[in-house]
């Protein structure tokens, strides 16, 4: 189902997030139950987490908005496909663009960089995000395609 149709379906039980992404993988469609972390300019814990079974889930990585670094390239992407994960939602930048667009993953970013992001591991897994008007919890249902990313509250399923 499309993000439109989802929201004529919905309404405002479902939310929309106004950050304006860009496409980068090679699934333009993509939907999941949520997975969250929040990391700024390092990439070692959402590395470790899709290093984990993903089973048809979307990562949502909060990145604080900043395309300084990427936060994920064609391997970490990779990683992703070869531990079934549906999709990354990235408030981030990421690098390889050419290579993502090659892979079975639906990844939205907001631009890229080629700069390395550091690899301390500093982040959060699994907790509320909130950017673009619209809050991701773990457990919620995530939707995009060309026209946005929605959140399905799991409360409202
Ligand atoms: O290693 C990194 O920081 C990200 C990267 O380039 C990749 O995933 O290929």
């Amino acid at each position: 189902m499309s993000t439109a149709d989802l929201y004529d379906e919905y309404g405002e039980r479902l939310q929309s997030c106004d950050t304006q992404f860009r496409q980068f993988g090679g699934r333009r469609d993509f939907d999941g139950i949520v997975a969250t972390v929040r990391c700024f300019q390092d990439n070692a814990l959402l590395k470790s987490i899709l290093g984990t079974p993903g089973q048809g889930r979307v990562l949502v990585i909060d990145g604080g908005g900043s395309v300084h670094t990427a936060l994920t390239g064609d391997l970490i992407a990779q990683l992703a496909v070869d531990h079934g994960w549906a999709g990354l939602v990235i408030n981030g930048a990421v690098r390889d663009s050419v290579a993502l667009g090659a892979l079975p993953l639906g990844i939205k970013a907001l631009g890229t960089n080629p700069r390395k992001s550091s690899k301390t591991g500093a982040g959060e897994h699994e907790v509320d995000l909130e950017f673009g008007g619209a809050i991701f919890r773990p457990g919620d249902h995530v939707w995009c395609d060309d026209d946005g990313v929605v959140v399905l509250p799991a409360a409202a399923q």
